[in-house]
């Protein structure tokens, strides 16, 4: 199966670090480093810089996920999960980082993979401002209307 892709500029601060790229094909995810050594005591976050900045085109953006493997292992994630990376931001692409562990530090050392960049193309809307919007199934439901797990029943 061909798989399509787009040309990005892109801009390593740090040659002796590893350009991302897609551990598999198919992958969605290229894997971002970090630039420095960071240890994150339990509950910490850390802005991590990654030594890439990236030209993305008009209409892309770029988010920065977590990776799934040190989140189960070791509970990092990325606080603003998915970060966004505006297709004219030229500045270093960097990583809001959080041990969300309760007990256990953890140790980054430089060229770690410590989160993906997922690129894909995005719509701008042009927000039209109306006195009513159309009708819907849903309408205003939302935030549990369609009822949850039984375990977060609250018994009376
Ligand atoms: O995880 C992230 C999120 C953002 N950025 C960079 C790229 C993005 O284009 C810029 C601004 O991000 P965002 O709009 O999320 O932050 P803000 O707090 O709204 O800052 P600004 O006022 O500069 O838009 O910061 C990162 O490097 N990593
Ligand atoms: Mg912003």
């Amino acid at each position: 199966m061909s798989e399509s892709s787009v040309d990005i500029a892109l801009k390593m601060l740090d040659p002796e670090l590893p350009v991302p790229s897609y551990a598999h094909e198919g992958d969605a995810g290229a894997d971002l480093c970090a630039r420095e050594d960071v240890t994150l005591e339990p509950g910490q976050r850390a802005l991590v810089p990654t030594g890439v900045s990236l030209a993305l085109p008009t209409g892309f953006v770029g988010l920065i996920h977590p990776r799934s493997g040190l989140a189960t292992k070791h509970g990092l994630t990325v606080v603003n999960a998915p970060g966004t990376v505006d297709a004219g931001y030229r500045g270093e692409l960097k990583v809001t980082l959080l041990n969300t562990d309760a007990t256990t530090p953890i140790v980054l050392k430089r060229g770690d993979r410590i989160a993906q960049l997922v690129i894909q193309r995005v719509e701008r809307a042009r927000f039209i401002q109306v006195q009513e919007l159309d009708d819907t199934a849903r309408g205003a439901g939302g935030f549990g209307s369609t009822g949850g797990f039984e375990a977060a029943t609250t018994s009376h």
